[in-house]
């Protein structure tokens, strides 16, 4: 690696000092016999000043350089209060790795654009912006799961069975057998808990979801709890802990990136426990007083907790859901046969769900009731049932869309802006 720092690194108080840097051409002007490029890398900008009586040769290819030419510069630190970052260098030296005649993405790309060019579009410092804040979010996650005792396990991606619904699979040729891409790792750490007890993975999950909503990707990360011996109150408690971490812990890291993209962090800050709790009853009489057109029993879609939303300054819980619009899994409430130990957590301002989560089943004969209800095989379940068999205990977890959080912290319009490389009906390049 060449012997360079950062821009980051170039400081006032380093006037006068010898320094070289390698990055990309983020802008350029010439004003006389001066070419100014401001140098972008991974850490932000600093400006260079070429200055022909300085080096003719420097100034000649820096004339040449264009915008997301890869470059390394060389020269001297002097502080200059008129440029970007209060400091600049006085180049004397410039390598084109590699010259960029025209660079495709303008002031004017169209959104879809961007997406067609999503490799390049990966230069951007907003983008970039983006994938630190979701970086630090997993990192905290990490150091509270950590902290708390909680074991990474890594499940499989191929798998034979529905854990949300055989609808939104993904289906693929496995040898002689059919496959399926996991809409979730549950199972899996299900089973995990009776070695680990408290277990968390972080996985792609994969939906073949045909709504066009802003919030579905057909592939998003995962992060999944699973614990032994908690119930839906218990595993609720630990998901607002984790969440207020995840938050508090990337506005401390990372509070310059999510700036540029909310002003107001009034939420973010009010993320901390004990997050407000309402019923599912209660959210049925909120919407229905604000002349939502829902009964009871029926889902709450987008527009519905985008509506609920409207009453919290926080993330929140809604809770006990009634059994028909939820998964075969999740336990029966013992004090309402028509309700099931279900939360989910919704974000304010509009962004609705950002975890599902429930207390299971750990009943084997209540379990094959739950699962011939929906319609499926018990046979198609046989390990997982098998789990009720051999020392079953009271257990709960619950699944975070990753990029859901993020889209909420950075308030961004859509959750494929917090993937890498977003994946929907309609896209699956690049
Ligand atoms: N271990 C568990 O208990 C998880 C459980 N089996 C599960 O998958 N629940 S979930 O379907 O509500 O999905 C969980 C979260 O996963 C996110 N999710 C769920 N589906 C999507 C799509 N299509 N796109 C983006 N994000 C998605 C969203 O935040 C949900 O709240
Ligand atoms: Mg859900």
């Amino acid at each position: 690696m060449i012997d360079k720092i950062y821009c980051v690194d170039v400081q006032p108080d380093m006037e006068g000092k010898r320094v070289k840097l390698a990055g990309w051409v983020y802008r350029k002007r010439e004003v006389g016999k001066k070419v100014f490029i401001v140098l972008r890398d991974s850490t932000g900008i600093v400006q260079a000043i070429f200055k022909k009586e300085l080096s003719e040769d420097a100034y000649e290819k820096a004339k040449k350089a264009g915008i997301e030419s890869s470059v390394i510069i060389e020269g001297t630190v002097r502080a200059d209060p008129r440029a970007p970052t209060g400091v600049e260098i006085q180049a004397d030296r410039i390598e084109i790795v590699q010259n960029v005649d025209f660079f495709p993405i303008t002031k004017d790309a169209s959104e879809e654009f961007l997406l067609d060019v999503r490799h390049l579009h990966l230069h951007s410092p907003k983008v970039a912006a983006i994938m630190k804040v979701k970086a630090t979010m997993m990192q905290a996650a990490r150091e509270w799961l950590l902290q708390d005792g909680w074991y990474e396990v890594f499940p499989p991606i191929l798998v034979t069975g529905a854990v949300e619904g055989g609808a939104t699979l993904f289906k693929l040729k496995y040898f002689d057998r059919t496959a399926y891409l996991s809409q979730s790792a549950q199972l899996y750490l299900e089973a995990a808990i009776f070695g680990l007890e408290k277990v968390w993975s972080l996985t792609p999950s994969f939906r073949a979801e045909k709504s066009r909503t802003r919030r579905h990707l057909t592939e998003f990360w995962h992060l999944e709890l699973e614990a032994a011996w908690m119930d839906l109150w218990d595993i609720m408690k630990v998901e607002e802990e984790l969440v207020s971490y995840m938050v508090q812990r990337t506005l401390e890291l990372r509070r310059s990136e999510i700036e540029t993209f909310r002003k107001d962090l009034t939420t973010l800050k009010n993320a901390v426990p004990p997050f407000p709790r309402v019923s599912y009853d209660e959210a049925i009489d909120i919407l229905q007083s604000k002349g939502v057109e829902i009964e009871w029993g029926e889902d709450m879609g987008a527009d519905e907790e985008r509506i609920l939303t409207q009453e919290f300054e926080a993330p929140f819980f809604v809770y006990g859901y009634p059994k028909g619009i939820k998964a075969f899994y999740m336990k029966e409430d013992p004090e309402d046969p028509r309700k099931v130990l279900a939360a989910d957590m919704l974000a304010p301002e509009g962004y609705g769900e950002i975890i599902g989560g429930s207390q299971r089943e750990d009943d084997y004969n209540k379990l094959v009731q739950r699962i011939l209800e929906e319609g499926m095989k018990p046979e198609d379940y046989g390990w997982y049932l098998d789990l009720r068999k051999y020392g079953s205990v009271p257990h709960s977890g619950f699944g975070l869309g990753l990029e859901r959080l993020v889209a909420w912290v950075l308030k961004l319009d859509h959750v494929r802006w917090a993937t890498l490389f977003p994946r929907t009906p309609s896209r699956l390049y690049p």
